[in-house]
């Protein structure tokens, strides 16, 4: 905990982008060309210091369900999951976040990932280079975030995952330096070997756990961010794919200096030496801030000794209540002797009124340019996986003919009178009955869909409203009843349409009517 009161020294390019001495334009003209590069940020070869400083989070009861819904008399009572978390984190390290289960590794990495709604961001709370972040757009733009679960569809290769990835990220570069951007990326990653396959899911088996993971940081870190945070990002692997995730990690942090910010559970004794700085976190508080032989030292000083068969990470999770009762003691200790405020928290004061000024960030170009862009990428997406989903494709086909042909052909006995009239919106609710069913068909693959499309789109992807129109533009000639509909009224070509007859019918009727009213009037 200390250290994050002691103003580091900094390595000398770390402050090129968001220097103090910098006039405030000059700063803001870099820092905005700093979010708004189409070039890799590693290229600027700029190391950064994330500082994260007395964040605390908290949540009412019912989270995110609406008020209105939520009709309880008694105030409910709200949830502190993070408490004055402090930590500082630099380029080319990993950074670990390790605690039990629910005691807000998620939550601290969501927050810094800029995953959070504006209210709910503290701007006085994370600072890059010294500078207060404003808001969380700010952080999604500079950091990658590979969630826990992956968010992969399985019928596209490795090779098309990071395309997409690329089309929807990169959309500055033209095709061939995004293809050369893949190729370098899977080089990285280690994934060349299986650029071709599909990454296949629980029914259809594709590229391995290790690889998935691999696959899910390489889609991440298509735009090259100076940061990347991971949840979990060993959890269901077997010890040694973890172990290669890690090392990967590392390389990546030192090769490029990037700053590698993860949760884990329980790291094996070889995992430990990849990582510089451990986090623990027990119910949102911190117990520790510091490297694995400051760890041990701690839990010497406290009078335990570490079992031979634990490392002391192991350990620290088994003795957690008393590393907390310890480390509240230490920081009421600390606390009394910070009654003066100490030069560093009075600097950090100045400084935070040079705000970053990236709220004003536009993408290059026409909008409708590029939301033109992503329908057609996004049409691309799904028309390959409706091709690949064989029961989706096939059956749709077949049955859009068969069933198109077969309701069609009905319609030839049917007269051309008022009684016809009146079969035909028979078979014209009956067609629509199809309609529905079919919508449910449809309705798992596109809920997997969803989920991708939710991951994605709150990451900035793409717009939910490109996802919508290129999903209609593909999936409506497979609603195949509506193609039956469309068969069935060219079939009865005579009249073209039920609404038509129906026409033709009422005006019969009117005639009707009226030739009533002048026989009774005569
Ligand atoms: N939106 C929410 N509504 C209610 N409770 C929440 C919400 N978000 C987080 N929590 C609670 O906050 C606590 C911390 O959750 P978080 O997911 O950050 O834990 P974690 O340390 O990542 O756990 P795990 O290791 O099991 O993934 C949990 O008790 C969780 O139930």
């Amino acid at each position: 905990m200390a250290s994050v009161f002691h103003q580091p020294a900094l390595e000398d390019d770390s402050r090129v982008l968001f220097s103090p001495s910098n006039s405030l334009e000059e700063t803001v003209s870099r820092s905005s060309s700093f979010y708004n590069s189409p070039t890799p940020y590693h290229q600027s070869k700029t190391t950064y210091k994330l500082a994260v400083t007395n964040l605390s989070y908290t949540i009412n009861h019912h989270g995110s369900i609406p008020t209105w819904l939520y009709h309880s008399k008694k105030k409910s009572k709200p949830i502190n999951i993070l408490k004055s978390v402090s930590f500082v984190a630099r380029s080319s390290e990993i950074h670990a976040i390790v605690g039990p289960s629910g005691t807000g590794k998620s939550t601290l990495l969501r927050i810094i990932s800029g995953r959070l709604r504006d209210r709910d961001f503290d701007a006085k709370s994370v600072s890059l280079n010294d500078f207060s972040i404003n808001s969380p757009a700010q952080l999604r733009k500079i950091c990658g975030f590979v969630a826990q679960e992956d968010n992969l569809l399985p019928l596209l290769t490795v090779k098309e995952t990071l395309m997409f990835s690329a089309k929807f990220r990169l959309k500055e570069m033209s095709a061939k330096e995004k293809e050369d951007r893949v190729e370098t990326l899977m080089q990285e990653l280690g994934l060349f070997h299986v650029a071709d396959s599909f990454v296949g899911d629980e029914e259809n088996r594709g590229i391995s756990g290790g690889e998935r993971k691999r696959v899910s940081i390489g889609v991440d870190m298509i735009h090259d961010p100076p940061i990347l945070l991971l949840d979990e990002p060993t959890s269901g692997l077997d010890s040694s794919s973890a172990l290669q995730v890690i090392e990967l990690l590392s390389s990546m942090a030192k090769s490029k200096r990037r700053m590698i910010v993860l949760s884990i559970h329980q790291p094996s004794y070889r995992i430990l030496q990849y990582i510089s700085n451990f986090l623990i976190l027990s119910n949102g508080s911190v117990v520790h801030n510091g490297s694995i032989e400051a760890l041990e030292e701690t839990i010497e000083k406290l009078g335990f000794k570490i079992p031979t068969q634990l490392n002391a990470l192991e350990f620290s999770m088994e003795i957690i209540r008393i590393l907390e009762e310890s480390n509240s003691s230490n920081l009421s200790e600390m606390e009394e002797k910070e009654k003066d405020p100490s030069p560093f928290l009075m600097w950090q004061v100045e400084i935070s009124e040079v705000r970053l000024q990236n709220d004003n960030y536009k993408q290059s170009g026409s909008c409708f340019y590029w939301s033109l862009f992503e329908i057609m990428v996004l049409c691309e997406r799904f028309w390959k996986i409706i091709y690949r989903t064989k029961q989706l494709f096939l059956a749709r086909t077949m049955q859009a003919l068969v069933g198109g042909f077969g309701l069609g052909s009905v319609y030839m006995k049917v007269n051309n009178d008022e009684g016809g009239v009146a079969e035909r919106l028979g078979l014209f609710a009956f067609s629509l009955s199809f309609l529905l069913s079919s919508t449910v068909e449809a309705l798992p693959i596109y809920l997997q869909e969803r989920r991708v499309l939710m991951k994605e789109a709150s990451r900035g992807a793409y717009k939910t409203s490109s996802y919508m129109i290129a999903n209609s533009i593909v999936f409506l000639p497979f609603l195949y009843p509506l193609d039956s509909l469309l068969i069935n009224e060219y079939w009865s070509v005579r009249r073209w349409s039920v609404g038509s007859f129906l026409l033709e019918g009422f005006q019969k009727q009117q005639y009707e009517v009226k030739i009533i009213a002048n026989d009774s009037s005569s």
